[in-house]
């Protein structure tokens, strides 16, 4: 990053928790959790956005959801609307996560609106870009989270710089493989360099890195000129490891 900004550390809890155990997480993190660490965020599954909200109300804690519609509003049976997610005053949403664009077929266009929605609504959108493991054994890894990247580019140039970009390769998402800090930092100067040549405002962008981002890897990677926080799986459920994340960030 070009200039001193705040890390921040973003728990992606996917379709895991529940009332108790969310309550439980959020109360032993909370206390922990001060203006003088680093940005910290929960984004969680949307029905428990209320008792989120009603917990983290106040603290330095921030919330979001994990998927956005790309619809304003309307007979769109199952969807969640940017509008619905700012009634529970989200501060972030995930787009285009390698699991939905897997599962869910979302393409580089429903990312792109996405986004778009989102920040129509004032939430920060995640936008996640990654190569599979077979692309980068084809050399194709820059090729494609430029591509990626790209398109949330073209339908939001005039906001970019109100984005984060996670920056989590497939291969390496809950897989207990982490990128090398060297090829981590390698994709995020790819990223940077694409924000800049779109905003004059790229450097205040957070590039994230996600994919088995643990306790023991997290200092190494936020070492890295261009890594500027995590958007962590699995370890953002475990206490201890989330802390220590946050601790190797602040
Ligand atoms: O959004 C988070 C990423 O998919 C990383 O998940 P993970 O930390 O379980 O590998």
């Amino acid at each position: 990053m070009g200039f001193h900004m705040k890390k921040l550390i973003v728990g992606n809890w996917k379709m895991n928790g529940d009332l108790a155990s969310n309550a439980a997480l959020l109360q032993t993190l909370m206390p922990k959790i001060t203006s003088a660490t680093c940005t910290v965020a929960v984004c969680v599954a949307a029905p428990y956005l209320a008792s989120v909200q009603a917990l983290l109300s106040g603290s330095a804690m921030q919330w979001g959801a994990q998927d956005v519609s790309q619809h304003e509003v309307g007979a769109y049976t199952g969807e969640v609307s940017a509008a619905m997610l700012r009634d529970f005053s989200a501060r972030y949403v995930i787009v285009g996560h390698s699991e939905r664009r897997q599962y869910h077929g979302e393409t580089d266009v429903h990312v792109a609106l996405k986004a778009q929605r989102a920040l129509a609504a004032g939430i920060t959108p995640i936008v996640c870009v990654g190569e599979t493991l077979a692309e980068r054994e084809l050399g194709q890894t820059e090729e494609i989270v430029k591509r990626q990247l790209a398109a949330v580019i073209h339908a939001n140039g005039h906001c970019i710089s109100e984005i984060v970009v996670a920056y989590e390769p497939v291969w390496a998402i809950g897989t207990g493989k982490t990128a090398s800090p060297e090829q981590a930092q390698h994709v995020h100067a790819v990223l940077r360099a694409q924000l800049r040549a779109a905003s004059a405002h790229a450097d205040k962008v957070h590039i994230l890195y996600g994919g088995s981002m643990n306790a023991a890897n997290a200092q190494q990677l936020l070492a890295q000129a261009d890594i500027d926080g995590g958007l962590v799986g699995g370890a953002s459920l475990k206490t201890a490891d989330f802390l220590s994340i946050i601790a190797a960030a602040s």
